[in-house]
């Protein structure tokens, strides 16, 4: 039986076109996606096109809308999954968001592209074409959301964009993919142990995420105090350690009750209260710092910020543990 899947569009360069003449990747005013006629032969598409942007104008608002679309729609008719195209700068935080903030068993995808419409080797239809055939499998229910490219599934948590140009960009450093797509099938051989739920109507409280270098001195941290952000995330060295300097500094967001999570600026591994050292993650634990188990800064951000505007309060220590 052919499944209804509803396609959302929001813009990206899967979306986008080359102008020859000045060699710019440019916004498209008629989506190439749009009735894209391949991919009735696999499911009964319900398509809008909710945005036309470029991932880097993409904010946690637009996330928020795309999660009230996909309620809405999952209110009015039978859906058995949702695709939604987007930019590849920032799909890894809509992913993580709608991970987050949705609960339904039917898949949820994402896709991308990294060659426009009309570039040599276009990849956009190809994995448009393989995310609705994932959307389409009864193995993708109840993985949470999941991102197809390039012959590879993987998981909103995991994900992150690797390489600027590469159509192998979306990789998942710690644990790979879950699944991959051959021409004949979808094979999905990996399942999240958990998920988190997290209800959110609005987006009031901010969340500033820093990256530690040597050297880094305390003003910049000032600043975020002064700017009254709610929440902190620090891209930390290594194992979740920050030079003295800051690790002071941080006493005052303690004292001002704004929550800092740490991440390590590492690309594997995690983070977590080893050192003892001043300014390292051992101190910084003891001094009420919390560790985002192996998220990346951006998806750290983004769970401290749904955190904090959550309907019903949440417990951070217990979220974050
Ligand atoms: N490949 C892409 O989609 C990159 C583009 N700058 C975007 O995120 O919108």
């Amino acid at each position: 039986m052919t499944k209804n899947i509803l396609l959302i569009h929001t813009g990206g360069t899967i979306s986008m076109k080359l102008h020859n003449e000045s060699g710019a990747v440019i916004l498209n005013d008629e989506n190439p996606l749009k009735n894209e006629a391949m991919l009735q032969t696999y499911a009964n598409i319900i398509e809008l096109e909710a945005f036309n942007l470029p991932s880097p104008h993409i904010t946690p608002q637009h996330m928020l809308t795309l999660r009230n679309i996909i309620t809405e729609h999952a209110k009015l008719e039978q859906l058995e999954g949702v695709v939604i195209t987007h930019g590849t700068d920032t799909l890894e935080e809509t992913a993580y968001f709608l991970d987050m903030t949705t609960q339904f068993d039917f898949p949820i995808v994402l896709t991308g592209a990294m060659r426009s419409s009309n570039e040599l080797g276009a990849d956009g239809v190809y994995n448009l074409v393989e995310a609705v055939r994932v959307a389409t499998d009864e193995q993708a229910r109840n993985k949470g959301v999941l991102v197809v490219m390039n012959d590879e599934v993987h998981l909103a948590f995991n994900i992150t964009k690797t390489s600027t140009s590469s159509v192998n960009t979306f990789q998942s450093p710690q644990y790979g993919p879950i699944g991959l797509v051959t021409k004949k099938q979808v094979h999905i051989h990996h399942a999240p142990i958990h998920r988190q739920y997290v209800n959110v109507t609005s987006l009031q409280k901010r969340v500033a995420l820093l990256k530690v270098y040597a050297g880094m001195e305390a003003d910049l941290l000032d600043y975020i105090l002064q700017a009254n952000y709610d929440g902190l995330v620090l891209e930390a060295l290594g194992q979740g350690n920050v030079p003295p300097l800051i690790a002071k500094k941080l006493q005052q967001f303690f004292t001002a009750h704004i929550p800092v999570v740490l991440v390590s600026r590492c690309f594997n591994g995690i983070a977590e209260g080893v050192y003892g050292y001043d300014g390292g993650g051992k101190q910084l634990e003891d001094a009420g710092v919390l560790f985002a188990n192996g998220l990346n800064g951006q998806k750290a951000r983004l769970k401290l910020m749904l955190a904090l505007n959550a309907h019903d309060p949440v417990d951070l220590r217990t979220f974050f543990a």
